[in-house]
C-alpha cells in the first residue's frame, strides 16, 4: 500500500543542504510529491516535504538517515491521508439560514405541521417538500470493504463517507452512510426496508458475495425505490465502457473476444452478467468458491483455473481482493488486463504492459465512481424505480464516447463526464417510462 507522509525538515539556509535531503529520500525509495519552504529562521529553513513510499519500507530508517546529515533534523511529521479524514468528510448543512423567529416558525414548529399534514394527505408531496429525492442511503455491513475483506461496518465508514462526499461534490446529492452490524441477509433486508422511507434511493456498498445477491434482489422486490449494489453494477458499467474503448481502438468486436473474469464475487459476477447481457459470447472465469463457479455456469460461462483463464482469455478482469495474484509470466501477448482490486491491484498495469499486454489498467482508473454519481442523479431526476439494462448501457456508452487520447475512460473528476452520464441515464429512464405507459 502507498503511504503519503508530510515531513517537517529543519536544514541550514545554505546552498546544497536541501539537495542532500532529497538525495537521501531518493535512496530510501520514496518519491517527493511536494516541497515547500514554510518558515525562515535565523540560520535555518523549515521545509515541508511530502513523500510517497510503499508500506514495506520503514520510515524510521529514513528519519535516521536525514538526522545524520550535517545540522539537519526531522522536527515533525503528519500523514496527509489521515489529515484529510480528521472529524470525517461529510456533514449535514441547512439550506435555509434560520436567523429570525419568523423563519424558525416556518421551517420548524408551528409552520412545519401543515407541511406534515400535506404529505399525510398526499404522500407524493414528500418529493416536493423534503430533500428525499436528493438523498441516498449508502448501506454496508462491512463484509467486503475494498480488497480489505470483512473488517466490519465501523472500519468501513471512511469508504462510505468517501462515497457520500463524491455524491455531494459531483452531482449535489446527499449520501447518508448506514452501517449495519449484521451478516444475516434476511435481517439486513428487514432493516433496509424499514428505513427506506427516509431515502430516495438505496446504494448497497461493499457487502460480500453471495449474500449481496439475495439482499439486492429481495430489496428490489420489496422497496419501491431504486436499489443498486454499486460493486456489482457500477463496476460492471465502467468495465464495459473501458472494454468498448479498447476494442474500438484496435478495431475488433468485443462480443467476439473470449472474456475471462478472475474472482466471481460481487464485482466479478456483476461484470460477467453485464457483459453476457451485452452479447459477449464466451465467458470463462475462476474463483476459489464452488458456489461462485456454479453461479458462473448457470450464466452459461465456463469455470476453470486461474492459469487456464490467463491462457484462454483475450480480455481479463480481476476482482479478487488479492494483491499481486496475476504473476508477470502469466500475461499473454496482446491481452487486455484490468486488475481492479483496491487499494493494490492483482498486477500493476506497467508490469502487465512490460510483459506483453496491449492494454492494462487498475481500479484507480476503472472505478465505479465514474458511474454511480451520474447514475443516481439521472435515476432520481427521472423519478423511476428500476435501474434497467438500457440505463446501464447508456452509462457505459457515454463514458466510452467521452474517453480521449487513447484513454479507456474519462478522468474520475471530469465533471462534464458525470453530467453527461446523468443526462444519458435520465433520457434512457424517461424513454422507458413512456414506453410502459
Ligand atoms: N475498481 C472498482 O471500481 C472496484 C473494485 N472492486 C474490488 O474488487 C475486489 C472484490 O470486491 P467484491 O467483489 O465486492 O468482493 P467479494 O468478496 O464479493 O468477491 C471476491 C471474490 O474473489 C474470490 N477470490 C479470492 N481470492 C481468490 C483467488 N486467489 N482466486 C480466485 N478468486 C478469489 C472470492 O472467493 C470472492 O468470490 C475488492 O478488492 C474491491 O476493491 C470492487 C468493486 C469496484
Ligand atoms: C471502488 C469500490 O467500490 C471498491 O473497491 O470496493
Ligand atoms: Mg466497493
Amino acid at each position: 500500500m502507498r503511504i503519503v507522509e508530510i515531513l517537517l525538515v529543519e536544514a541550514p539556509h545554505k546552498p546544497g543542504y536541501m539537495a542532500k535531503v532529497l538525495g537521501v529520500i531518493g535512496e530510501f525509495g520514496a518519491t517527493v510529491e511536494g516541497l515547500n519552504a514554510v518558515r525562515r529562521l535565523d540560520k535555518d529553513t523549515i521545509w515541508e516535504v511530502t513523500v510517497e513510499y510503499d508500506d514495506s519500507l520503514s520510515i524510521e530508517s529514513l528519519f535516521e538517515q536525514i538526522n545524520l546529515l550535517p545540522d539537519t533534523f526531522i522536527t515533525g511529521k503528519s500523514d496527509r491521508v489521515f489529515n484529510r479524514h480528521k472529524q470525517g468528510k461529510i456533514q449535514t448543512v441547512s439550506r435555509i439560514s434560520i436567523d429570525s423567529l419568523e423563519i424558525l416558525r416556518d421551517v420548524y414548529t408551528p409552520g412545519v405541521a401543515r407541511v406534515c399534514q400535506a404529505i399525510q394527505h398526499t404522500p407524493s408531496k414528500i418529493k416536493e417538500f423534503t430533500n428525499i429525492q436528493n438523498t441516498v442511503a449508502i448501506v454496508t455491513n462491512g463484509t467486503a470493504i475494498l480488497g480489505l475483506g470483512d473488517i466490519g461496518p465501523e472500519a468501513g465508514l471512511p469508504v462510505m463517507e468517501g462515497k457520500a462526499a463524491i455524491l455531494a461534490e459531483i452531482v449535489g446529492l446527499s449520501g447518508v452512510p448506514i452501517l449495519i452490524k449484521e451478516k444475516d441477509p434476511l435481517k439486513i433486508i428487514e432493516v433496509v426496508e424499514a428505513i427506506s422511507p427516509s431515502f430516495g434511493a438505496i446504494l448497497l456498498e461493499d457487502i460480500k458475495a453471495p449474500e449481496c445477491f439475495t439482499i439486492e434482489d429481495e430489496l428490489i422486490n420489496r422497496v419501491p425505490k431504486p436499489v443498486f449494489h454499486d460493486d456489482q453494477h457500477g463496476t460492471a458499467m465502467v468495465v464495459l465502457a473501458a472494454l468498448l474503448s479498447a476494442t474500438k481502438q484496435i478495431d475488433v468486436d468485443l462480443k467476439d473476444k473470449v472474456f475471462g473474469q478472475i474472482g466471481l464475487g460481487a464485482a466479478g459476477m456483476g461484470i460477467c452478467n453485464l457483459l453476457s447481457e451485452y452479447g459477449v459470447k464466451q465467458v470463462v472465469g475462476c474463483d476459489l468458491s464452488e458456489e461462485a463457479q456454479k453461479k458462473l455456469r448457470s450464466l452459461g460461462g465456463t469455470p476453470m483455473s486461474l492459469d487456464e483463464v490467463m491462457k484462454t482469455a483475450d480480455v481479463v478482469v480481476a476482482t479478487t481482493g488479492v494483491k499481486g495474484l496475476i504473476k508477470p509470466e502469466m500475461v499473454r501477448e496482446g491481452q487486455i488486463i484490468m486488475a481492479l482490486t483496491n487499494p493494490d491491484p492483482e498486477i500493476e498495469p506497467n508490469v502487465a504492459l512490460e510483459n506483453g499486454a496491449l492494454f492494462a489498467t487498475c481500479g484507480k482508473v476503472v472505478n465505479n465512481m465514474l458511474a454511480f454519481p451520474g447514475l443516481f442523479k439521472g435515476t432520481l431526476d427521472a423519478g423511476v424505480i428500476n435501474i434497467t439494462h438500457q440505463m446501464k448501457i447508456a452509462v457505459s456508452e457515454t463514458l466510452s464516447n467521452l474517453a480521449r487520447d487513447g484513454a479507456l475512460v474519462p478522468a474520475s473528476l471530469n465533471k462534464n463526464a458525470h453530467k453527461k452520464v446523468a443526462e444519458a441515464v435520465y433520457q434512457a429512464a424517461i424513454k422507458q417510462k413512456n414506453e410502459y405507459l
